[in-house]
């Protein structure tokens, strides 16, 4: 099976081409290829499907020809990724798949649209985020309140006055299971200025990972409700990169760099 390794920001992801979706992309077998040490490691796999050859997305086949499915470093699916998305973009546009600057992208969350950047960066639409009070996460014994944010996956964003830089992220944090039943990435940050945050970030089904754009956006709405703002630019710093996210009225935008590594010839098989 042919593959090709791409990241944004430090978030990798291994890219599936399986245009008319005849893999049998099983968990057990995402979790070997995102394994770092057994396989190729990964945060997650990029399956490049057909719209119209999946059940789940068909009805946005009118508006988008590919299909990003989108699988956990553990196997489980997602509803979006932020990162993944702009990779994705960026292997239709290498590979010749799409010509057009501007194009839309089917996910489980609904259709991205992308916008290519003079300077090659990569543009996505992100939707309108969706905010829904607070809750609680817990880092090495210590509780953090943060605000519920919905990217079309669920996000935690909290504000908190300890360094990023020092918590252990190597466990998974506490959460409220009653609040988020399916799980939640949790973002932890510090606001730098008015319109600037430091981001960590442990993501569901994939732990600790140097970059993630949904979080990215979720941290943006969570520092910009710090301030009593809704709209306006703010830069995201993630151990990986940095990351750009503007907020307006109706929706929110993610921008940052996104790469293609290496392509091979995938041995492991279920
Ligand atoms: N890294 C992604 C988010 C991937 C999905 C997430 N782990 C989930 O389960 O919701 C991003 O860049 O947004």
């Amino acid at each position: 099976m042919r593959f090709l390794k791409g990241h944004g920001t430090e978030n990798d992801f291994v890219i599936l081409p399986d245009p008319d979706g005849v893999v049998d992309v099983s968990a057990t077998l995402v979790a070997r290829i995102c394994d770092r040490r057994a396989g190729l490691g990964a945060d997650g796999v990029l399956r490049v499907m057909r719209t119209k050859q999946s059940d789940e997305v068909a009805d946005q086949a009118a508006a988008a020809e590919w299909f990003m499915d989108y699988r956990n470093a553990d196997g489980s699916m997602a509803e979006m990724c932020g990162n993944g998305v702009r990779v994705f973009a960026r292997y239709l546009i290498d590979t010749g798949a799409v010509s057009a600057q501007e194009f839309e992208i089917a996910t489980r969350g609904g259709l991205r649209r992308i916008r290519v950047e003079p300077n090659g960066d990569i543009t996505v639409d992100m939707g309108k985020p969706v905010v829904s009070g607070e809750s609680v996460a817990s880092v090495g014994g210590q509780e953090y309140t943060g605000l519920r944010v919905d990217m079309g996956n669920p996000h935690l964003a909290c504000a908190i006055g300890d360094p990023v830089v020092q918590l252990d992220l190597t466990h998974q944090p506490g959460f409220d299971t009653g609040v988020f039943p399916a799980g939640v990435n949790i973002e932890l940050f510090n606001p730098v200025g008015t319109s600037r945050a430091v981001m960590r970030v442990f993501e569901r089904g994939s732990g600790e990972t140097r970059s993630c754009g949904t979080g990215a956006v979720a941290t943006a709405v969570a520092a910009a409700n710090l301030s009593g703002d809704t709209t306006g630019t703010w830069t995201i710093e993630v151990l990986g990169g940095t990351l750009t996210v503007t907020l307006d009225e109706e929706t929110s935008y993610l921008s940052g760099p996104a790469a293609i590594v290496a392509s091979g010839e995938l041995m492991l098989a279920e």
